[in-house]
């Protein structure tokens, strides 16, 4: 597709390569893999908005709060939400600085702390869903509900994680200060860990909510008042599949949101993983007709922008070839 203004979401996990590699540093190399492809893009004439995930960053602070309860007042999660933008953009910023200077690009670069509205009546605060924090097996997820009284559940065949609080976002504090900014030519980091959330009280003023944010539904939402054209989600794998992990698993290139739709019916996508993002990009091509998703490795990216690669959602599939593909 020709460029136009692409929001890209990095997944949290997508920064943690494998529990051996949960260091800061760890996860600044992750980060400095991962920017080339953004700049790939802005060299390819796309005006990019970067967000960010944090589930596992999110889950570490609050791990460390706990360890050191007694000693040091304890964090509280909307807190930590804000630690992780801080934290994650700092490697953003840096990254993206280095790997601009590397080519000889000159841009501003700026992560901006965001806060997200949400509503507390939300049924979200009944159900805690949002995974943070690493895997474990499933005895030492039971002995931490029991012990600490963490709320747990798997997280799509790949172990068991901590679960919290993740109410739909509905509005972005900073959208208009993002707006300026990108309109100016910065390169913008903005809605970390889908957000600070906060609610609004009837005087108008914000109240920090323990919870955290999707952040693919939160890109959804940033993608969709800045207008643009295309949201990318880059994740763990290159496609997404159905009858993801059995042995009838068949990889998407292509598809429509009514087909996504149904399939997300259908159970498909794993809940808490690619489900929120098929419905990220859903809820964003609602508000955008026009427009596309794409999910895809980060390395991938390049390729899909060419069509080689990655899963499509959009209107008329293939930039106007209405054909539905799958590959096995
Ligand atoms: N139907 C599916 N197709 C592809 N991947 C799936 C599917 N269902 C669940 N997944 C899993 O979801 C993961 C992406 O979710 P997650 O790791 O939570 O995202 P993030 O990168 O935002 O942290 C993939 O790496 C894959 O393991
Ligand atoms: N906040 C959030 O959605 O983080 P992850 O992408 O890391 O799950």
């Amino acid at each position: 597709m020709s460029a136009g203004r692409a929001v890209i979401a990095f997944g949290g996990n997508a920064l943690v390569r494998d529990d051996a590699h949960q260091s800061i540093p760890d996860q600044y190399d992750t980060v400095v893999d991962t920017v080339p492809a953004i700049v790939d893009m802005i060299e390819g004439g796309w005006n990019v908005v970067v967000t960010h995930g944090n589930g596992p960053q999110v889950g570490y602070i609050l791990r460390r709060s706990e360890l050191a309860l007694g000693e040091v007042a304890p964090v509280p999660l909307d807190y930590a939400v804000g630690d992780t933008q801080g934290a994650i953009g700092y490697m953003f910023s840096k990254a993206l600085h280095n790997e601009l200077s590397r080519r000889g690009m000159s841009r501003p670069v700026v992560s901006l702390v965001t806060q997200t509205v949400v509503d507390p009546e939300d049924p979200a605060f009944e159900r805690p869903t949002k995974p943070v924090g690493g895997f474990m097996d499933e005895a030492t997820a039971r002995r931490y509900e029991r012990e600490l009284g963490w709320t747990i559940a798997p997280d799509g065949g790949r172990g068991w994680r901590r679960t919290v609080p993740s109410p739909k976002p509905r509005e972005i504090i900073e959208l208009e200060t993002i707006r300026s900014l990108v309109d100016a030519g910065s390169l913008v980091v903005a809605c970390g860990g889908g957000g600070i959330p906060v609610a609004r009280r009837p005087d108008g003023r914000l109240d920090g909510v323990e919870a955290v944010i999707d952040k693919d539904r939160a890109s959804g939402l940033l993608a969709a008042a800045l207008d643009a054209d295309l949201l990318v989600i880059p994740t763990g794998v290159e496609r997404v599949a159905i009858r993801f992990g059995t042995p009838e698993q068949e990889w998407l290139s292509e598809l429509t949101p009514a087909t996504a739709a149904r399939y997300a019916a259908e159970g498909h996508f794993g809940e808490g993983s690619m489900q929120p993002k098929v419905e990220a990009v859903l809820d964003f091509l609602r508000a955008r007709p026009t427009a596309a998703g794409l999910i895809t490795a980060p390395a991938c990216i390049a390729a899909a922008l060419e069509r080689r690669s990655g899963t499509w959602i959009e209107n008329t599939p293939g930039n106007g070839d209405t054909q539905e593909e799958t590959q096995r």
